[in-house]
């Protein structure tokens, strides 16, 4: 099978760091990719550059065969790839519904340009609501509620189910449970599964390792701006994987990075 989203010798420095050193990424149709590595590995580097909110000095991006240069991120979302950074990117004081359109509501037909045209206030609730009940988030009562008023859960939720309803190609979640509690984050590993279940890969960034042991087909090991390795979670411990993201040990046949 060939990778959905390819990523050959991508380098990004900022002044003297390199952040990303000749780093290799994949992800295949349908999975839910990890990518862990330790504080400063670059791991937010590598999505910011798949996602377009970072330019690569080098190397080349495929995206079903084909290379991508995303300038913006607003270009890679056309392009289908939606992102959820660790920062959620709300507007508090706005609604569920207008949350879930950010820059891409629906307007009612008319012959003027079309932030002069009237907001399709009706149908921007109505997808909001077959998108959250989708994803099962039934317990999202009012979709003009603020999101302002949601738990943290709840909130997340509201942004994977953004990403997982405008991500046709790619969803990337960047510490999603981060700053959640052990229910809420429950929830939002049964929405990544929800949106794996309908034939959209995932790539989960996560220090969780619980979490990514639960979830991932195959876990990215990050170290030093680089790829040391990618894994499958049955294959290895989680403490295995520690010690591999933190160079106290190296799997078999892998050599430290040059
Ligand atoms: N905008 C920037 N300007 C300068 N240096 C940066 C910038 N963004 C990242 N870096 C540096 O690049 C390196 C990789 O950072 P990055 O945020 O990608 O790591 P990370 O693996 O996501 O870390 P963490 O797990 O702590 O979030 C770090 O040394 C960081 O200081």
């Amino acid at each position: 099978m060939e990778p959905l989203l390819k990523g050959t010798n991508l380098v990004k420095r900022y002044g003297k760091v390199t952040a990303l050193d000749h780093c290799d990424f994949d992800l295949y149709p349908g999975e839910i990719l990890a990518v862990i590595g330790d504080n400063g590995a670059g791991k937010s580097t590598l999505i910011k550059a798949i996602s377009g909110a970072v330019i690569p000095d080098e190397g080349e991006i495929m995206l079903e065969g084909k290379p991508i240069r995303f300038s913006t991120p607003i270009e890679a979302r056309a392009a289908g790839i939606e992102t959820v950074y660790q920062t959620l990117a709300m507007s508090p004081a706005l609604s569920i519904a207008d949350n879930m359109f950010m820059g891409r509501e629906l307007r009612a037909p008319g012959l003027m340009g079309s932030v002069f045209r009237k907001l399709d206030r009706p149908r921007m609730e109505k997808f909001a609501r077959e998108k959250l009940n989708e994803l099962g988030l039934m317990t999202i009562q009012n979709i003009n509620q603020a999101v302002e008023t949601l738990s943290g859960g709840q909130r997340q939720g509201v942004a994977v189910a953004r990403a997982a309803a405008f991500g046709s190609k790619v969803v990337i979640l960047d510490e999603p449970t981060a700053a959640l509690g052990v229910k809420e984050s429950r929830r939002v590993l049964e929405l990544i599964r929800d949106v794996r279940s309908r034939g959209i890969p995932i790539i989960l960034i996560s220090h969780n390792m619980p979490h990514v042991f639960e979830v991932a087909d195959r876990i990215h090991i990050h170290r030093l701006g680089k790829r040391l390795c990618v894994i499958k979670p049955g294959d290895y411990s989680m403490s295995d994987a520690v010690a591999f993201m933190t160079g106290a040990k190296l799997p078999e046949g892998v050599a430290e990075p040059a």
